[in-house]
C-alpha cells in the first residue's frame, strides 16, 4: 500500500515537478497515470520510488511515513519497483537468464530459491524459450518482458510502468496488456503511465489526470474518460471508443456491450 498526502517536488533549477499530489494504491488494482509531456508523471515515479526526495508532503508505505533513511528506502525498494519504458536501460547482463537473476542473488536468497524464482519469473513472462540467448539478439519486445521478469524477479506487490506498450507491435502489445491484467489478478498492483487514451481506458480501473505537476481529477476510468472538457484542456484525446459513441448519441458501456455480442 503506497499514499501520497500533499507530496511536492521542485527540481535545482526551480523547475517544479509535481505539487501537493494526493494519491493512494487503495482506489484502484490498475491505477491509470495520464498527462501531456512535461505533466509530471516522470517525476511523481521517481518520487514514489523514493529516487527523488520532496521538499514538502509525505510518501506513505504500508502505513509508515518515508523518511529517506536507508532502512525505510530498503523496505520501499522491496515492494515498489519500475519498468521503464526502454528496456535497454534496465538490461545490465548479456545474458537473459543471468540479468532476471541478478535481483533475486542481490536479495542473498539460497541458490535454489534463485533459480526457482528465476524460471518462474521468465516463465511468466514467457521468456524462458529465449533464456540463454545473448540479450543483444532479442526484439524491443522480447527485452521489455525480460526487463519485467527482473523485477518480478524482485518479488515488489507494486509494480510502475512507464509506456507499456510503447515500442510494441499489436500482437506484443496485446499480450502485453493480458500480462498486466494476468499480474493485478495475482495481487500486486500496478500503476502505469501512458499518452495512450484506447489502453488506459481498456486496461484501467482507476485514473489520475495530471497537469503542471498537480493532480487535476482522478476517479474511476469511466468517469475520467469520459470529460472531454478537462481532457481536451491537458491536450489529451477522449478514447476513440468514447469519440464514437458520442457520434453514435449511445454511451461507451453500451457500444462496448454490442461489440462484445457481435
Ligand atoms: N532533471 C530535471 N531537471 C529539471 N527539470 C526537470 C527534470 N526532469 C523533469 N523536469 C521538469 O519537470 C516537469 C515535469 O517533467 P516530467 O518528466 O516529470 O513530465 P512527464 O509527464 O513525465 O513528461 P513526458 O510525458 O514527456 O515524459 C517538466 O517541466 C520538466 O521540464
Amino acid at each position: 500500500m503506497l499514499e501520497c498526502k500533499k507530496l511536492s517536488f521542485k527540481y535545482n533549477d526551480g523547475a517544479v515537478g509535481i505539487t501537493a499530489i494526493d494519491f493512494s494504491t487503495h482506489k484502484g488494482n490498475i491505477i491509470g497515470v495520464i498527462g501531456s509531456n512535461g505533466a509530471g508523471k516522470s517525476t511523481f515515479f521517481k518520487c514514489l520510488l523514493g529516487l527523488l526526495k520532496p521538499q514538502s508532503g509525505e510518501l506513505v508505505h504500508n502505513g509508515e511515513t518515508v523518511d529517506y533513511s536507508k532502512k525505510s528506502l530498503r523496505s520501499l525498494r522491496q515492494s515498489v519497483n519500475l519498468v521503464l519504458q526502454d528496456p535497454e536501460r534496465q538490461i545490465f547482463y548479456s545474458n537473459v537468464y543471468d540479468d532476471v537473476a541478478m535481483g533475486p542473488k542481490n536479495l542473498k536468497l539460497s541458490e535454489e530459491e534463485i533459480a526457482h524464482r528465476t524460471m518462474t519469473c521468465l516463465k511468466e513472462v514467457q521468456a524462458d524459450s529465449f533464456m540463454d540467448r545473448p540479450v543483444q539478439y532479442l526484439s524491443f519486445g522480447q527485452k521489455k518482458r525480460v526487463s519485467i521478469a527482473g523485477v518480478l524477479a524482485l518479488s515488489c506487490d507494486v509494480i510502475l510502468l512507464d509506456e507499456p506498450e510503447t515500442g510494441l507491435d499489436p500482437v506484443m502489445r496485446s499480450d502485453m496488456l493480458k500480462l498486466i491484467q494476468k499480474l493485478s489478478t495475482q495481487g500486486k498492483k500496478i500503476i502505469l503511465s501512458s499518452h495512450n487514451m484506447d489502453m488506459i481506458y481498456h486496461i484501467c480501473d482507476y485514473v489520475y489526470l495530471m497537469h503542471q505537476g498537480s493532480m487535476i481529477a482522478s476517479g474511476p476510468v469511466e468517469t475520467i474518460m469520459t470529460n472531454e472538457a478537462k481532457l481536451q484542456a491537458t491536450r489529451l484525446e477522449l478514447p476513440l471508443l468514447v469519440k464514437v459513441a458520442k457520434t453514435m448519441g449511445t454511451s461507451p458501456e453500451a457500444l462496448k456491450k454490442t461489440i462484445v455480442e457481435t
